[in-house]
């Protein structure tokens, strides 16, 4: 032990070292350098990577290193330390002290076991409280070895079970000291498709997807840190639960968003009922939505001409004008907005030639009177009309997929009268958009196109201006390095002007406008992230898939699911379902075995209720058992005291159990939400909830993905299979049901009554 914090004193010196010269160099950094154009790129330059390294320090204080592992005699005796991060000493050769748990080098430290020992003789978890060591555990991976330290674990799971026992916080903590060998082939998968990772109720899904992040961050980190990583999770509130796994690792280029929040400008907060999100999620909108964009290109109707005052006298827009713009203008295939300017120019042209033909029309018979001159004159008035452009609108509307969507929703149309009828509403404001309105809109988006320009030329002139203002930067320098340099003797050193054009040096300037790749990326619809993690990918519809895939065109995603976990209607059930349209068979499959979470009392309860209901699936295995069966208190006849009050008896055993440390969770119907909140000790019912509460109200939607130490299900009876499975399947300690109404009869006789 008091080798370890020597070592870990060393390690922290360094630490500190490395951290004071970070800081140091941010700070002087951030110091004005006056109009020296290459002292401030490299100003920049240095604070952007050094506040990244201090991030990453800071990030990981107090648990820096978890890990060691000692090769055999055989293979060079080395002993690594492992780590959050990777540390080097101030060497000339910059000898790593501390290896990332993500290196090769570290990998046996997952992998190695008594019968694959990987040169491996002995593995050490170190436990640490802050900068000091509390405990060390080790296992003995070369049998013949005979040296032992007093500190073996001869199961070599002690520190996992410390892991998996320890009071929850209401967010997710990092595994990366007892990721399991099943789940480190998935983080380390060098499959760079499309990979699913499938597997029971807490099995790490979730905890592998975010470990995977950060590996493909570690091993492809040029790509990534440009292209930005997107999470997309089912809520805002398991986002906030996930999001402090990844800064815990040093990792912070990353955006979480749920599907509410991928189409830019639009926080998607009102809800749907489940019908309404599975028609709108249904492939069936695709069409619909085309042809509603159709139905917004218009023709007057035959012999009813639109009439278009203008100086030279009326213009006559008739239906044929305006069916050969239409037909000319949709033979582009260009989406509506970019294919306006055709149909405009088109509608002006014959228009110019009806008044040329008015005008200059020889009443003998002969050619027309007005040469190529006149008839530029003549098509100039007509392209400067407004009543010409409000003509254009009318029959060819510019369209903001917002307004469009909305339009569609007040108006559905091309749907059956049913379906029609179950997503007919009213969006007034921001505030009514769904999440199921969001891959509408980003399909409307990509059926509209952006006419974008004016926004691109103003773009190119403010790069100009950039251009000549960087020039006028360099000539400066150049100007200046004569009377700088010339009392020294250093004409020999680079200047900015050496190296770099005004072009360049424009981008820059740009570059340093802007913010992180994951930010730019939130703010952009076409971004292409570099990779793609979906956690409840089960969940998510077919136009919710059309609107990720448009995100991915590298098709660089890990998805993460359980089938038997699908609650919503718009889900779609398999894999190859989903995946066959955009990577037709290219993908791989994981699957996860091990229940990290419920302890298999708990397991055994869902187990039933999981076979009852969906034969296909099997649960998975508990990894430990705690010895305490779940309860059941039945308030329909009174008899437990309660005279049938079930939200009276939930309150009373919320309280009596509500931990001191660690977190609890009643998952009720939401009809009852209201009434529990009232006797609930501090929880408000609607919104989203929060978890860092010890005591939490949710219904089983808003619990998935989620665990607590305990949980209490309330009137089990009202869920259907599968949102009752995950209600069950929440706890890490110890689960109770409340019912005054009907037990489901997979959960008769299986739990224990309450005393
Ligand atoms: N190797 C491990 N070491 C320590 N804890 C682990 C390990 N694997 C999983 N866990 C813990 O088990 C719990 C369940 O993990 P996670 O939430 O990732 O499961 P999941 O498969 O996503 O579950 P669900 O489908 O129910 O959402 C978490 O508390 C996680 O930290």
């Amino acid at each position: 032990m008091q080798k370890e914090q020597e070592f870990i004193d060393r390690l922290y010196a360094r630490v500190d070292v490395l951290r004071g010269d970070a800081a140091e160099s941010v700070t002087d950094a951030l110091i004005p350098v006056g109009t020296g154009q290459q002292a401030r790129l490299e100003r920049d330059l240095l604070v952007v990577e050094r506040s990244g390294l201090l991030a990453a320090l800071n990030a990981v204080d107090g648990s820096l290193c978890f890990g060691r592992i000692d090769l055999t005699e055989k293979a060079g005796g080395a002993v690594h330390h492992i780590g959050r991060i990777g540390i080097r000493a101030d060497d000339t050769a910059h000898t790593p002290i501390l290896i990332d748990w993500r290196a090769p080098v570290a990998r046996p430290f997952y992998l190695a076991t008594g019968h694959t020992p990987m040169d491996i003789r002995r593995r050490r978890h170190l436990t640490t409280e802050g900068r000091t060591v509390t405990a060390l555990h080790d296992e003995i991976l070369d049998l013949g070895d005979e040296e032992r330290t007093g500190f073996e674990d001869p199961t070599g799971d002690a520190v996992l079970l410390a892991a998996l026992n320890s009071a929850r916080t209401g967010r997710m903590g990092d595994i990366v000291q007892t990721i399991q060998a099943e789940q480190d082939r998935i983080i380390r998968h060098s499959h760079r498709g499309v990979l699913v990772v499938e597997g029971g109720p807490g099995t790490g899904k979730t905890a592998v997807a975010l470990h995977r992040a950060a590996f493909l961050l570690y091993e492809q980190r040029e790509l990534l840190a440009k292209r930005a990583v997107l999470i997309v999770g089912p809520n805002p509130a398991f986002l906030g639960y996930i999001g402090e796994v990844l800064p815990a690792l040093g990792e912070t280029g990353v955006l979480l968003a749920s599907l509410g929040e991928l189409f830019p400008g639009v926080h998607a907060t009102a809800e749907d009922t489940p019908h309404a999100a599975a028609v709108k999620g249904a492939e069936t909108m695709v069409d619909a939505l085309a042809l509603a964009v159709r139905d917004r290109q218009q023709l007057p109707e035959p012999g009813a001409p639109l009439v278009i005052p203008h100086d030279d006298g009326d213009l006559i827009l008739d239906w044929e004008i305006a069916y050969e713009a239409r037909q000319g203008a949709r033979d582009t295939l260009l989406p509506h907005n970019l294919a306006r300017p055709h149909f405009a120019f088109r509608i002006i042209d014959a228009l110019t030639a009806q008044l040329a033909e008015r005008i200059g029309a020889d009443p003998y018979g002969g050619p027309n009177f007005l040469g190529p001159d006149d008839l530029a004159l003549l098509g100039k008035g007509v392209a400067a009309s407004h009543e010409v452009h409000a003509a254009i609108e009318e029959l060819w509307p510019q369209l903001t997929p917002e307004a469009f969507v909305a339009d569609f929703l007040a108006e559905p149309v091309h749907l059956d009268d049913e379906d029609a009828k179950a997503v007919r509403r009213e969006v007034t404001g921001p505030g009514d958009w769904t999440p199921a309105d969001v891959p509408l809109l980003d399909e409307a988006a990509e059926l509209l196109g952006v006419d974008d320009a004016a926004e691109r030329a103003a773009a190119e002139a403010a790069r100009q201006e950039r251009i000549a203002y960087a020039q006028g930067v360099l000539d400066l320098s150049r100007g200046s390095e004569t009377y700088e340099f010339e009392d020294e003797d250093e004409s020999e050193v680079l200047a900015a002007h050496d190296i770099v054009d005004a072009d360049r040096v424009a981008d820059w300037y740009e570059e340093e406008d802007h913010r992180s790749a994951a930010e730019r990326a939130a703010a952009d619809r076409t971004w292409a992230f570099g990779h793609i993690i979906v956690d409840e990918a089960q969940e998510l519809s077919p136009m919710a898939w059309r609107l990720l895939m448009r995100r991915s065109p590298t098709r660089s995603m890990t998805l993460v699911g359980d089938p038997a976990q699908t609650a919503e209607e718009a889900g779609v059930g398999s894999w190859e379902k989903i995946l066959a349209p955009y990577v037709e068979d290219r993908w791989e499959h994981t699957r996860l075995g091990v229940n990290y979470r419920t302890p298999s009392e708990i397991m055994d309860v869902a187990a039933v209720v999981l076979r009852d209901g969906h034969p296909g699936f099997e649960p998975p295995s508990s990894v430990r058992s705690t010895g305490v069966r779940p309860w059941v208190r039945d308030v329909s006849d009174g008899s437990d005291g309660s005279d049938g009050d079930v939200v009276g008896a939930v309150a009373e055993e919320a309280v009596a159990a509500t931990p001191e440390e660690g977190r609890l969770a009643v998952i009720a119907p939401r009809r009852l939400h209201g009434a529990l909140a009232a006797r609930l000790p501090g929880v408000v019912a609607g919104g989203e909830p929060d978890l860092t509460k010890h005591l939490v109200l949710l219904d089983p939607r808003q619990a998935k993905g989620l665990e607590f130490d305990r949980v209490i299900v309330v009137e089990p009876g009202e869920f259907g299979v599968s949102d009752l499975y995950v209600a069950l399947t929440r706890a890490t300690q110890t689960l109770g049901v409340v019912h005054g109404g009907e037990l489901p009869d997979s959960l008769q006789g299986v739990l224990v009554t309450q005393a």
